[in-house]
C-alpha cells in the first residue's frame, strides 16, 4: 500500500535524500512504499554529460523523481562537473549556479573510471549523452563492455557508420542501452517498433511526420487557415522554443530526418553482410531526404547563429511555394517513410489536401507515426504527439533510466 506523506517546513532527517532531491521552494514531499524506498547509499549513479536544453531538464527531472534517489554527477564540455552529494541541498536553481561556478577539472575518461569503479561495487550506474557529439558517441561500446549502462537522445551512434552501430548492439549485454529519445522526443516510437518486430509481427511501412522542427514550422507557415507569417521567423520560434537541433540547418536539410529513419530501418531487419559504411541494413537502397537549404554556404551549415542570419534571404522562395500549394488548395508537410517492401527510406517536402489528417490534425512540434505491419493492417498503429521539445525529450530519456532500474 503506498502511502504519501508532505512535510511542509522542516525537512525530516529520516527522508532527508529524498526529500532534498524533492524539494520544491516550500513544499517537499515524499513517496514510501516497502518496495520502493530508496535507503541512503543505494542511489543509482548517474553521469549526466551534456546540460544544454534536454539535459537540464534531465538533472530536473531526476531530483524532482518521487520515488528514487540520484548520485549525481553534471558536465558540460568546459570540463566542469557537479558533484552531488546527500548533503548538497539541489534544486533547480542551485545545482545549475553550481555547476557554472564549478572549477573542478574533468574529461569523460575520468567520469568513465569513476562509473566502472561503481560497477566493480556492484552498483548500478547510467552514463547519459545529452549532446550531439560524435565523440561523445563512440564511447558507448568501451562503456557498455564495462558493465555501465547508457541512455541518450542522440541519434549519431545509431544511425551513422554500422561498425559503430554493431559494436554497440556487440558490447551491450551487462551493460544496456536505451534510445527512445532518438526518434519523437518521448514518444514511445522506438519502444513500439521494438515490440512489434521482437513479437513477430512483420513491418510493411512506417511513415509519417518525424521532425518537430519541420511539423512546427509548416503547421505555422502553410496553415490550412492560411498565413502570411516570414518562413525564418517561424524557425526562429522553433529554436526559440528547443525544437531544433544544435544547428537548426541540422533539421532543414534533411539530416535529422535522415538519422531517425535510418534508426528505425536498423531495428526492423537483422544487420547482415554490411558493407564498411552503409548506412542502411541489407538490401535497402539509400537514405533519400529531400534539402530545403541546398543554397545555404558552409558557413551556415557549421554553425547555427550563422544560419539564422543566412536564412531571411530564402524567405521569399519559401513564400512562393506556400502560395503555390494554396492555389491548388493545399499546405506543405515534410513526411518520411520507411518502406520495407519495396527497401525504400526517404523524406520529402510535398503537398496534402486541406482535408488530410496531416494537414488537419498536427499543431505544436507534433509527430504522427503510422506503423503498417501484417497485425495492424487495415488500420495502422499510430503515434502522435509532441516530438521535440526539452522536456518531452527529457521524458524519454528518464523513462529510459526508470526502465533499468524499476523492480
Ligand atoms: N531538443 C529536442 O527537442 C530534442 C533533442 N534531441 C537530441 O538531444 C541532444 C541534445 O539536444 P539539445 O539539448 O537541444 O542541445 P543543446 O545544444 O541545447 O545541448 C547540448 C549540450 O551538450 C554540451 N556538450 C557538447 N559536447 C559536449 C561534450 N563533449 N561533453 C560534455 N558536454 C558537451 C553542450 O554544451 P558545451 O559545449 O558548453 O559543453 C550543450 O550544452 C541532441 O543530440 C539532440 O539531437 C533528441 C530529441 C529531441
Ligand atoms: N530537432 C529534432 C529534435 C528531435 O529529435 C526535431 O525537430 O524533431
Ligand atoms: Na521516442
Amino acid at each position: 500500500m503506498q502511502t504519501v506523506r508532505v512535510n511542509i517546513g522542516r525537512t525530516s532527517n529520516r527522508y532527508r535524500d529524498l526529500i532534498f532531491s524533492n524539494r520544491r521552494s516550500r513544499l517537499s514531499y515524499s513517496f514510501t512504499t516497502d518496495a520502493q524506498k530508496m535507503e541512503p547509499g543505494k542511489y543509482l549513479h548517474v553521469a549526466v554529460v551534456g546540460v544544454g536544453g534536454v539535459g537540464t531538464q534531465v538533472v530536473e527531472q531526476l531530483i524532482a523523481n518521487p520515488i528514487y534517489g540520484f548520485q549525481l554527477v553534471a558536465l558540460t564540455s568546459s570540463k566542469r562537473m557537479l558533484q552531488s552529494t546527500k548533503d548538497l541541498c539541489i534544486n533547480p536553481v542551485a545545482w545549475k549556479d553550481a555547476l557554472n561556478t564549478s572549477e573542478t577539472p574533468v574529461n569523460l575518461s575520468t567520469v568513465k573510471s569513476t562509473l566502472q569503479e561503481l560497477v566493480k561495487q556492484s552498483k548500478k550506474t547510467v552514463f547519459i549523452d545529452n549532446t550531439s557529439s560524435q565523440d561523445v558517441a563512440e564511447m558507448y561500446p568501451a562503456l557498455l563492455s564495462a558493465g555501465i549502462n547508457v541512455v541518450t537522445p542522440n541519434k549519431k551512434a545509431f544511425s551513422g557508420e554500422v561498425g559503430l552501430y554493431q559494436g554497440i548492439v556487440e558490447a551491450s549485454g551487462s551493460g544496456r542501452y536505451l534510445h527512445e529519445s532518438t526518434v519523437g522526443a518521448g514518444l514511445p516510437i522506438i519502444s513500439t517498433l521494438r515490440d512489434l518486430v521482437e513479437t513477430g509481427d512483420k513491418v510493411v511501412k512506417i511513415e509519417g511526420v518525424f521532425s518537430g522542427t519541420m511539423s512546427y514550422i509548416f503547421n505555422n507557415f502553410s496553415s490550412v487557415e492560411g498565413s502570411d507569417e516570414s518562413f525564418s521567423s517561424i524557425v526562429k520560434g522553433a529554436r526559440a522554443q528547443g525544437y531544433t537541433e544544435p544547428n537548426p540547418a541540422d533539421d532543414l536539410n534533411g539530416a535529422d530526418v535522415a538519422r531517425k529513419l535510418t534508426i528505425l530501418a536498423r531495428i526492423i531487419p537483422e544487420l547482415k553482410d554490411e558493407q564498411e559504411n552503409f548506412p542502411l541494413p541489407h538490401g535497402y537502397q539509400s537514405v533519400e531526404t529531400t534539402s530545403l537549404i541546398q543554397d545555404a554556404p558552409a558557413s551556415a551549415i557549421s554553425n547555427g547563429d550563422e544560419f539564422m542570419k543566412w536564412l531571411p534571404e530564402q524567405d521569399a522562395h519559401f513564400a512562393q511555394m506556400r502560395q503555390q500549394a494554396a492555389n491548388e488548395g493545399s499546405v506543405l508537410r515534410y513526411v518520411g517513410v520507411v518502406d520495407v517492401k519495396n527497401k525504400v527510406v526517404k523524406a520529402e517536402l510535398a503537398k496534402y489536401p486541406k482535408t488530410h489528417p496531416f494537414a488537419t490534425s498536427l499543431g505544436g512540434s507534433d509527430n504522427i507515426i503510422m506503423f503498417h505491419t501484417e497485425r495492424y493492417g487495415k488500420r495502422p498503429l499510430i503515434v502522435q504527439g509532441a516530438g521535440a521539445g526539452n522536456d518531452v525529450t527529457a521524458m524519454g530519456v528518464v523513462s529510459d533510466i526508470l526502465k533499468l532500474i524499476r523492480p
